[in-house]
């Protein structure tokens, strides 16, 4: 080992003798610290007996799989991030190397700069997350910005809101992409920001770009800057998106607008790390995380042939689905009370609440412009009236009340399809009718979740709020005839 104190120490898990030792002489000519191990067993050990500060690890060794080695690190006190290498065709395996918590992924063959601008940012992570830690825990007092959860900048209490959030927190402490969908109005941008300000990257800067909002021809100057000269108008040089968002988080809304010749500059820009302005010819990097959101089906997008299906791959490391507010239950009114209390305080008003009955107008709409509807209707109404309680004579006539779907189970809420849980058949014959064993209602529950994830276990375990271990329990019981 070469191992100087304060030095930051890298492991290099590497079974190729050759790329293990270029590696660690690009790190070390950085000024990192290096231990190359060749195979699974003995990063293990090497972890066990010290955590380093980052672990840069092929995901193809001869022993035990790279996944069970992240898994091992990640299931250790402090853990170190893990940048995953990988080869083009083992992108699946890196993404699901994401979704189990790797911090980042590089594919081979990468530049020096790729590797070290990867490996800087997971040692900023490491440094956040320790300084997150409890001082009890840690010994000694830390004066950094205790990061918190994304849930301090979301309004937001209902169970379908803390499966997001559960997701959102471990997003935080990676790189991976983050895929946001939801209807228009469902807080996908919202959403993003607070993932950027609860991640290690907080003080950077957070871009948001509406891919829907920018004509086509100056979509690429958009993201990736020109040259003066570039084209009529580019009087002066300009940075893009990629090159400001640098150190922080990159924010695509409507993704599925941008044209497909610029989605293959995107990807090669994911996959190398770099670009070029536009009339420029020199190459430049940039440390982004990207987050995208869409209000469109992404899959639907890519089998019409109108999203590149890799590019969609790439992004969709962490898919995050927003529930349309009609399914976020006493959320409703806390929205409302929120909006009421900010748009009273910014218009110099009195109110302190709402009449019984426009609770349970508010609570009977659909919104089907969801939490960006209920907010101009409560600014609409504090602007034009006063008083202390908001009357129904106050309020707009809301768009006619739809009938109100059946309330579905918050325990799941990936799709707008959730299954019924007060289905009236009993699939054991037993009981009275809409009452079903708790063991079945479960099993649908599970079910459903890991369909929805792709039959992606951990990720519908994360949704679920339990461990991936209880749902193999669960499976294996189900198949031997048990009840789970
Ligand atoms: N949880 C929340 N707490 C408080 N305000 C919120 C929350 N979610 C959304 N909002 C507010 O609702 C409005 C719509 O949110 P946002 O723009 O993030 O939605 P969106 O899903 O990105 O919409 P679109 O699909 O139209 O781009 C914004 O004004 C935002 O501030």
């Amino acid at each position: 080992m070469n191992s100087v104190p304060n030095k930051q120490l890298v492991y290099v898990v590497e079974d190729s003798l050759s790329s293990g030792a270029l590696y660690c002489s690009y790190l070390e000519q950085a000024g990192y610290s290096t231990q190359h191990f060749t195979n699974g067993h003995s990063a293990l050990l090497g972890v066990k007996e010290q955590m380093p500060d980052v672990v840069l690890q092929d995901v193809c060794l001869p022993d035990i799989s790279g996944l069970e080695v992240l898994s091992f690190i990640n299931r250790q006190e402090n853990p170190a991030p893990v940048v995953i290498i990988t080869a083009n065709s083992s992108i699946d395996v890196a993404v699901d190397a994401m979704r189990l918590g790797g911090f980042d992924f590089i594919e081979k063959p990468f530049s020096k700069d790729r590797l070290l601008t990867s490996i800087a940012s997971a040692v900023d992570q490491h440094q956040a997350d320790i300084a997150t830690v409890p001082t009890a825990v840690q010994g000694t007092p830390s004066t950094s910005k205790i990061i918190t959860g994304v849930s301090e900048y979301f309004v937001g209490d209902s169970l379908a809101m803390s499966t997001v959030f559960r997701l959102l927190d471990s997003a935080a402490k990676s790189k991976a992409s983050v895929f946001v969908t939801g209807e228009s109005g469902t807080g996908k941008e919202v959403c993003a920001f607070s993932l950027h300000k609860a991640s290690a990257r907080h003080d950077g800067p957070f871009i948001a770009i509406n891919c829907a909002a920018i004509p086509a021809d100056l979509f690429e100057s958009e993201i990736f800057g020109h040259e003066k000269g570039a084209f009529s108008g580019a009087v002066s040089q300009r940075k893009g998106a990629a090159e400001m968002a640098a150190g922080g988080t990159l924010f695509l809304d409507e993704l599925c607008e941008m044209d497909l010749n610029l989605q293959a500059k995107l990807l090669r820009f994911l996959q190398t790390g770099t670009f070029s302005r536009v009339g420029g010819q020199t190459v430049l990097h940039s440390d982004i995380r990207i987050v995208c959101a869409t209000n469109r089906d992404p899959a639907r997008e890519v089998g019409e042939g109108r999203f590149r299906e890799d590019l969609y791959y790439r992004l969709n490391v962490i898919p995050v689905q927003l529930p349309p507010l009609r399914e976020r239950g006493a959320d409703i009114m806390l929205l409302a009370e929120h909006f009421l209390a900010e748009k009273t305080k910014a218009n110099d008003k009195h109110f302190r609440g709402f009449t019984p009955e426009v609770k349970s107008m508010i609570m009977q709409h659909d919104w089907p412009g969801n939490i960006r509807e209920l907010q101009n209707v409560i600014e609409n109404v504090v602007v034009i009236n006063d008083g202390e309680l908001v009357s129904v004579e106050m309020m707009p006539s809301l768009a006619p009340v739809l009938s109100k779907a059946p309330a579905k189970p918050a325990a799941v809420v990936l799709s707008n399809s959730v299954p019924s849980f007060g289905s009236v058949s009993s699939p054991t014959g037993a009981g009275m009718q809409g009452i079903r064993p708790l063991w079945i209602v479960e099993k649908e529950a599970i079910e459903y979740a890991i369909e929805q994830c792709g039959d992606n276990i951990p990720l519908a375990a994360a949704c679920l709020g339990v461990s991936a271990s209880t749902i193999y329990r669960k499976k294996k019981s189900w198949d031997s005839g048990g009840e789970g």
